[in-house]
């Protein structure tokens, strides 16, 4: 579903990507962990065809990804870290607007909307602008926007950033239940329990530079510690205490 290749972005004299190569395929979720600056986000908008790469490249699918491919862009979704919603449009407006770029069929827009707004606990609020909303609330509606479609692929940053704790449970829910149905999910998080419980595969990301790469079995046995949890693996790599 995903193929990263040798990929590398240079803003400046800045290298905040340098030659990171993995693959995801059906059914897996990714964790794409990593301390501050260490270049998650510049990786997932190269990924999503939002930031164009200094070199290397991105494919969907087995198609390359770019700028322009909208076609792909049509068979995934993106959930940036701070979401820029249009403020002026209520959150049913933005819905609607979503389901109808994606062209969906009316009826599974309002079923799958339905089932959503009842999980982030939002009946009763689709009619407020957006700018009236909340950072949780914004999150949501981003979130719902992004799950409508069913995309096969989904791309997270840092997801449970302002949502409260039922709203994270439910959204970890979800996305085991989504994987389980062959659709691939991409995320980074500094919420490292989270990544721990759902993710089939972790990238631990340090300086631009892939640090280690695996199933968290795969990571315990590299710092040689069974029973560590990710975070231990994270602090051990990273050099933290
Ligand atoms: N538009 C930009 N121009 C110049 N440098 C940038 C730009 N965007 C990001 N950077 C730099 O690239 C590096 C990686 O940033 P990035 O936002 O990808 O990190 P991140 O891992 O997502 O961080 P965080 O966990 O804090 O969100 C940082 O050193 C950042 O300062």
């Amino acid at each position: 579903m995903i193929k990263v290749d040798r990929l590398r972005k240079r803003y400046g004299t800045h290298e905040a990507v340098k030659d990171l190569d993995f693959s995801v395929g059906e059914g897996e979720l990714f964790a794409f962990i990593g301390p501050n600056g260490s270049g998650k986000s510049t990786t997932i908008r190269m990924m999503t065809g939002l930031l164009k790469p200094t070199s290397g490249a991105v494919e969907l699918f087995g198609e390359e990804m770019g700028m322009e491919r909208i076609h792909l862009k049509k068979r995934i979704s993106f959930v940036p870290d701070t979401p820029d919603l249009i403020g002026k449009l209520t959150g049913r407006e933005y819905l609607n607007f979503i389901s109808s770029a994606y062209r969906m069929d009316e009826a599974a827009f309002r079923e799958e909307q339905q089932k959503l707004v009842e999980m982030f606990e939002l009946e009763g609020k689709l009619d407020t602008l957006v700018e009236e909303y909340s950072h949780g609330m914004r999150q949501k509606v981003a979130l719902i926007g992004a799950l409508v479609h069913k995309p096969d692929i989904l791309f997270l940053d840092e997801p449970t950033v302002g949502l409260d704790p039922k709203s994270s449970r439910n959204l970890k829910n979800y996305l085991r239940d989504y994987i389980n149905q062959g659709k691939t999910v991409f995320l980074t998080t500094h919420n490292l329990a989270l990544a721990e419980e759902i993710a089939t595969d972790i990238l631990i990301i340090y300086n631009g530079e892939n640090l280690a790469h695996g199933s968290l079995g795969e990571l315990r046995s590299r710092i040689e510690e069974p029973d560590a949890t990710l975070e231990d693996i994270f602090l051990k790599l990273t050099g933290g205490s």
